[in-house]
């Protein structure tokens, strides 16, 4: 199959996102009205069996094995063209960021100045800078001249208060080392804070909720009166909530203990991040379809690693409450928020004191895509499905930087 009735917006021409997650490379093109012209999709990158396929077209793009991000953006982007999704260079490309430190607290152009600045936040996100510096080394080499522009993960979370980004160590590690609460998935939580507020028919500024970005990396924040006022993710993307392979929060005392029994340093890195989550508890998989289906059919593991899971979750929505002066709805989103009426249905089966009550039919009515109400008509609050789009909003904030008189 070739491209559509050739890319339309490419005429005026195109926005092109990048987001290299951990193991996947999500690529989306839009037209200047920020219409989403095609999206792209690599998994199971550095492995055997890495794969690329662009929406709608049953022709994988073909990789070669173990396929890194840079050999998989060059691969994507050649099929782009050969297809007719592209005809000409992008006039802007837009890249997200997960860590931007303290310095970031906005989408900035890329140079080489913030590129290296980039680069120094790398240690606080080992799974994700490196590979997003990846994606902005190969497309600048690609497009030289193209105007490039990060996205922070954490520039949505910088109006957090001392009171949530302070940990309570020695104040000399925030002061010298930037040792704080940062805060991750900001585009999304942005998101939802824009849509919840389209939905509700009130303005953003006056809007107050509890985001929760179910996906492989999850979190959750408070957003109050338009404002991130606190988060699950902390220092690294690996505080708060149970997600796929990482643990989320555990006991620091954890590390001495793992050490007397010659767990060293590396090791206890790839287990925090790789092994542990939905795929250490349940010792089958990170991926939560695959644990429901395993649940159905008796798997005692990935039934409890789906309770940990949501326990877990609502009692971080419990302590989000503290953080708000007040709630206009709760909201779920990514993959397992948007998808999974079960994940939904039993969190909130935990949090009826606070009032939280979902309507079944309702809640089984929504999956991805699909925007709406699940609460029913007992509840003090609003609870909502929003599907995510954070390469919408990486696209937006591209072209305002590249396009600043428009
Ligand atoms: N119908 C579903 N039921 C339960 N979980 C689902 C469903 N559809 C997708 N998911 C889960 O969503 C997660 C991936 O979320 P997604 O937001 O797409 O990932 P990423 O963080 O990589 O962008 C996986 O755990 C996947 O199993
Ligand atoms: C910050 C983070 O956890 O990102 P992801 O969900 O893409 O892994
Ligand atoms: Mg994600």
């Amino acid at each position: 199959m070739t491209g559509p009735e050739p890319a339309s917006g490419d005429r005026q021409g195109t926005l092109l996102v990048v987001n290299c997650g951990s193991s996947t490379l999500k690529l989306a093109l839009f037209d200047l009205r920020l219409h989403k012209i095609a999206s792209v999709l690599a998994e199971k990158l550095e492995q055997f069996q890495a794969t690329a396929h662009i929406q709608g077209d049953p022709a994988p793009v073909p990789l070669p094995s173990h396929a890194s991000h840079r050999q998989a953006l060059e691969a994507v982007i050649q099929a782009l063209f050969e297809r007719g999704w592209l005809t000409q260079a992008p006039v802007a490309i837009g890249h997200r960021v997960v860590h931007g430190g303290e310095r970031f607290r906005q989408a900035v152009r890329i140079d080489d100045r913030t590129r290296e600045a980039i680069a120094d936040c790398a240690s606080l996100a080992p799974l994700h800078n490196p590979v997003n510096l990846a994606g902005i080394d190969s497309t600048r080499s690609l497009f030289p001249g193209v105007p490039q522009i990060a996205v922070f993960d954490t520039a949505f979370h910088q109006t957090l208060p001392p009171r949530a980004f302070l940990y309570a160590l020695p104040q000399r590690f925030y002061r010298q080392w930037g040792v704080r609460r940062y805060g991750f998935h900001g585009t999304s939580h942005a998101f939802m804070l824009t849509e919840t507020a389209r939905l509700l028919g009130q303005l953003p500024e006056q809007t107050s909720l509890i985001s929760a970005h179910l996906g492989n990396g999850c979190s959750i924040a408070a957003i109050d009166h338009g404002h991130s006022v606190d988060t699950s993710m902390g220092l690294t993307p690996l505080e708060g909530l149970v997600m796929g392979s990482r643990s989320g929060d555990v006991d620091p005392g954890l590390f001495d203990f793992l050490k007397t029994k010659g767990i060293g340093q590396d090791e206890l890195h790839r287990i925090l991040n790789e092994q542990s989550g939905l795929l250490g508890l349940s010792g089958q998989s990170n991926d939560m379809r695959t644990l429901c289906e395993l649940a159905d059919q008796g798997h005692e593991a990935s039934a409890t690693a789906i309770d940990v899971f949501c326990f877990r979750l609502a009692r971080y929505i419990g302590a989000m409450m503290a953080s708000l002066r007040r709630l206009d709805a709760l909201v779920f989103t990514g993959g397992i928020g948007e998808n999974s009426a079960r994940i939904r249905r039993q969190t909130l089966a935990s949090l009826g004191l606070l009032g939280f009550a979902v309507d079944p039919e309702r809640n089984s009515a929504h999956g991805r895509q699909s925007h709406g109400h699940i609460e029913s008509g007992a509840s003090r609050f609003p609870v909502l499905v929003i599907a995510t789009d954070e390469e919408r909003v990486i696209a937006g904030e591209s072209l305002r930087l590249a396009t600043p008189h428009t």
